[in-house]
């Protein structure tokens, strides 16, 4: 028997209209189940990233990994950021990966770009990364806030909306120019709320796994238009499950290197992620109990191997 391969559900998000028009209200639906049964899905959006923005990012984030390695690790992990550098470490052999937080903010990128160009910075790569990252939230708050309201949660929006920061990370795979197809990101699930993937070269790699855990779906973007976005661990908790996150991973082949950026919402520091009550009932009994982000990656970077292990360390971590 011929096996079709799966696709990601893909959904045009590219001229909403008001927040009450039917175009809204139907791609609501098509989010909220898309994202229970995958936990993810393409999203089509013309032009928000004007093309040539796009190269210039694309440029831009080559030269920053051709930079030597000693000054890409300037970029460190402080307590309670990942942003930091990692390089062709246990993540993946072939991953090199570098970020920013608070990526809206100039100050934040400036920093950055100071500390990769310490002789004049970069002003156009911050300034399009800022721009860049703006659209790419842009799309990060139309899904939570359809999400928001496909859950009948009107009157948490905005303490949801306000609830998190930005970060960004960029990406390179190095081509593995080996016949095989090899791993370039270990299989995870994201542990914030939501995650904009965007490939910025026409190497493809991303592949999510279903939730029943038999096929992995490539994520191949269809145009330059294309976002992957998923659910991390802290929104799937906060809907008390009804959202999934997904594992996926990013597997390489052939001659040549694959970009990406991927823009994450992050709870603010002390913020404490709870299940609505209106989501709780005797047939859905409560799955976590309220948590601090910061606190269970800590957790789960001091227990790495066995968070690696489990299928959800935040049971472990929160688990009611
Ligand atoms: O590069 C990609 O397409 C995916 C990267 C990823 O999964 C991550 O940064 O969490
Ligand atoms: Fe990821």
């Amino acid at each position: 028997m011929s096996r079709v391969s799966m696709k990601l559900p893909l959904i045009d998000l590219s001229n909403l209209g008001e927040n009450d028009s039917p175009r809204w209200e139907s791609t609501k639906t098509q989010i909220r189940e898309a994202l229970k049964e995958y936990g993810s899905f393409e999203a089509t959006f013309n032009n928000l990233i004007p093309l040539e923005l796009r190269k210039s990012v694309g440029d831009g984030i080559r030269q920053l990994f051709d930079l030597p390695l000693s000054i890409k690790q300037l970029n460190k992990n402080s307590p309670k950021t990942y942003n930091g550098y990692v390089g062709q470490n246990d993540y993946g052999r072939l991953v090199e990966s570098t970020g920013v937080n608070g990526v809206l903010s100039s100050h934040a990128v400036d920093t950055f770009t100071n500390l990769m160009w310490p002789d004049q910075g970069n002003p156009t790569f911050s300034k399009d990364i800022q721009l860049y990252c703006e659209k790419l939230s842009e799309l990060d708050k139309i899904v939570r806030r359809m999400v928001v309201e496909s859950l009948g949660l009107e009157k948490y929006i905005d303490e949801h909306m306000n609830s998190t920061v930005y970060r960004c990370r960029f990406q390179k795979y190095v081509a593995p120019r080996t016949p095989n197809s090899m791993l370039g990101f270990f299989s995870h699930t994201d542990k914030n709320i939501i995650s904009t993937l965007h490939q910025l070269n026409h190497v493809n790699g991303l592949q999510i796994l279903t939730k029943d855990g038999k096929t992995w779906i490539p994520a191949d973007p269809t145009s330059l238009d294309s976002f992957v976005v998923f659910v991390g661990s802290s929104f799937h908790a906060w809907t008390n499950g009804q959202l999934h996150a997904p594992i996926h991973r990013v597997v390489v082949s052939g001659d040549e290197a694959r970009y990406s950026i991927g823009l994450f919402s992050i709870p603010k520091e002390g913020y404490m992620i709870k299940t609505p009550e209106e989501l709780v009932n005797e047939d859905h009994p409560l799955l976590y109990n309220p948590f601090d982000y910061y606190k269970f990656l800590d957790f789960i970077y001091t227990n790495a191997d066995a968070s690696r292990a489990s299928p959800d360390p935040l049971i472990e971590y929160c688990g009611a």
